[in-house]
Order: structure tokens, then C-alpha cells, then sequence
């Protein structure tokens, strides 16, 4: 039997029309599109359904408000189909795809996350091998989990990273391998094909965080992160240099401190594209960790950010905030 395939299109590049004001959404174009691509409806494709939503974004445009809506959107189809595909505009998708990771608990289906560069109905266009492709991953190999598909890999939702604005090779997975390679063969990699089971999906509400991020560079004035903490911010995440290094500048430090003891929590990631924190690698970054800053580990600042909403959006201890910030939930770190 033919594998059925939940499409759930929210926007992006993908389905989109050149405008006067440049590419725009339009309504009703990419199934048309779809229609009339012959290779979409070859008998070794799963069938497919595909919902558009009513408001078609750009991911410029998105909020957790939208990262929910797909999470319950999910929920409302897991038992009719067999895998979930969320069409996405690039420039938000690993903040969506960390997000969805997060609020999907116990998946025993696969969610793929994709998308293009050049619109689906263009010459050229990326849309029909990521569509194609996580179609057919989707249906042939299963992997239950919130994963992302671009060019020719599949990666942990959590892990990825959009790293080249114009180029197809678009996403990578910097402290992750990926979960699977589509060339001449598909070959699995760190991904774990699903057994069919009957664990039941629960999806965690989600509501917009107040929370600040900092990236550090030489010059900063303590007032920058003063200024951030006297927002409403109930987290930060600091951008730190290597390893999780800071200037020792006391006044900065002193603020880190005000924060913590304010119940704020501070993550240190590093800005470094590839590697993780260690704070106690070098005096700079002890300082870090004797003001109170927790460590982000690995996690890339998407997968920070988007478990950061997850976390505060419940009501947790400070310490048990931090605990669960510092520790794997799902796959998101390695520590
Ligand atoms: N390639 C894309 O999809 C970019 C677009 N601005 C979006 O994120 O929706």
C-alpha cells in the first residue's frame, strides 16, 4: 500500500511569485505547481495531501505563535497519515524546526522540515529535489523525529543551521552528523528508522518568551548588556567568543551576577560556528561561570532560543529551568 503523506504548506520561497516588491506568497500557486509535475505522482511516490494554509508567510514573519499552530496541526493528523512534511521559508526554518523538536513529544512518525531557495514553479529551481527527496525519506525511511531535508542531506531539526544565504547547499548540522545522505544511494547515517509503534504524541504549549541575546565583540560597553536586562527579559543568551570566553571586565560581570540573582537566566553559547562551551577552559571563562552563566554545551543559538521558549513557557523552578537548559531533551546537545 502506498504510504500517505501529510503535506502541511505554511509559506517560503518554495511556493512563491516574483512581485514588484520581490518574492511574495501567493495563494493557491503551489498546488498548481505541484499539479503539474508529473514526477510528484510517479506510482513509487507516496500519495500525498497537501494543506495550504490561509495565511501563507514568509518565515521573516514567523512567530512561536506559528511554530504552534503547526505543532497542533500535526497532532490533529497524526493517526491519518503516515509522515509529515512542513514546507518553510529558509530564513527561519532551524528556529521552527528546534522549536517543533521541542513541543512534538513522543513522535513515532517522521516530520521533515524543507523548503528551497529558488521558487518550485522556476527554472532551476532546489524545490523539487528537497520536495521530491523528503517525500520519498518520509514514506521509505521513516526516521521519527523532527529532522530538516536541504540539497541532499537530512538533518536533526535541533542541530541545523542555515549557512549560506543564495547558495543550495543551505543548511548544515555543524556538531551533528546527519541523520541521512541521498546520492546515487540514501544512506542512513545517525538517524534510527522508526518501528511502527503506538505511542501517543503530546504537544507542549508554547507561548512567546521575552529574551534577550547578545553577541559579544571588542569594544562592548556593559551597558549594552545593561540595558538588555533592564527589558523584560526573563532569559539571555550571550554569544561568547571561543569556547565560552568573555572580557573581565567587572562591570560586566557584575551585571551577569544582577541577573542571576534576579532569576534571569544567562546561557553562554559560543559564537563559533562549529564546537561548544567549555567555561573552564580559560580564566575568561570561569569568570562566565562564577557569575552564574549556565552553559549552552553545543546547542546551536536556534536550538537555544526555541528551547528557551519551550522551557519558560512552563512553570519551572530557576533550578530546574537550568537543569533541563544543561541537559539533552531531545538530541538538541551533547554534554
Ligand atoms: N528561501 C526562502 O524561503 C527565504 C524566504 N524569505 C523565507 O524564509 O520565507
Amino acid at each position: 500500500m502506498r504510504k500517505q503523506i501529510y503535506i502541511a504548506y505554511t509559506g517560503g520561497t518554495i511556493g512563491m511569485r516574483p512581485s514588484s516588491q520581490g518574492y511574495v506568497p501567493a495563494a493557491g500557486f503551489l498546488a498548481k505547481t505541484l499539479a503539474s509535475m508529473p514526477e510528484f505522482h510517479r506510482p513509487e511516490m507516496p500519495q500525498f495531501t497537501l494543506r495550504e494554509y490561509d495565511e501563507l508567510m514568509d518565515s521573516s514573519d514567523m512567530s512561536p505563535a506559528d511554530w504552534q499552530f503547526i505543532a497542533d496541526d500535526i497532532a490533529a493528523n497524526y493517526h491519518k497519515f503516515d509522515g509529515f512534511i512542513i514546507l518553510h521559508g529558509t530564513d527561519t526554518m532551524a528556529y521552527t524546526a528546534s522549536a517543533l523538536s521541542f513541543m512534538l513529544q513522543g513522535l513515532s512518525k517522521p516530520v521533515i522540515v524543507t523548503g528551497s531557495q529558488i521558487p518550485l514553479a522556476e527554472l532551476r529551481s532546489d524545490g523539487q529535489v528537497n520536495l521530491l527527496n523528503a517525500l520519498y525519506i518520509a514514506a521509505n525511511y521513516p526516521i521519527a523525529e523532527v529532522s530538516l531535508f536541504f540539497n541532499t542531506k537530512l538533518f536533526r531539526g535541533n542541530r541545523s543551521r542555515k549557512v549560506d544565504a543564495d547558495g543550495f547547499d543551505a543548511f548544515d548540522s555543524p556538531n551533528f552528523p546527519p541523520l541521512l545522505e541521498a546520492g546515487i544511494n540514501i544512506r542512513v547515517k545517525a538517524g534510527k528508522i522508526a518501528e511502527p509503534d503506538n505511542t501517543e504524541l503530546k504537544v507542549s504549549k508554547v507561548t512567546a518568551q521575552p529574551i534577550g541575546l547578545v553577541s559579544l565583540y571588542p569594544g562592548i560597553s556593559p551597558m549594552v548588556i545593561e540595558n538588555t536586562l533592564q527589558q523584560p527579559v526573563n532569559a539571555l543568551i550571550l554569544l561568547s567568543y571561543g569556547v565560552g570566553n568573555a572580557p573581565q571586565n567587572k562591570q560586566l560581570l557584575t551585571q551577569l551576577e544582577t541577573a542571576a540573582a534576579r532569576e534571569i537566566v544567562v546561557v553562554n553559547c559560543t559564537q563559533c560556528f562549529k564546537g561548544r562551551v567549555n567555561m573552564g577552559g580559560y580564566k575568561t571563562g570561569h569568570g562566565l561561570s562564577q557569575a552564574g552563566v549556565v552553559s549552552g554545551f553545543d546547542m546551536t543559538p536556534e536550538a537555544t532560543l526555541a528551547k528557551l521558549h519551550y522551557l519558560l513557557s512552563q512553570s519551572l523552578s530557576f533550578d530546574e529551568l537550568k537543569r533541563q537548559l544543561g541537559q539533552s531533551l531531545q538530541g538538541e546537545l551533547s554534554n
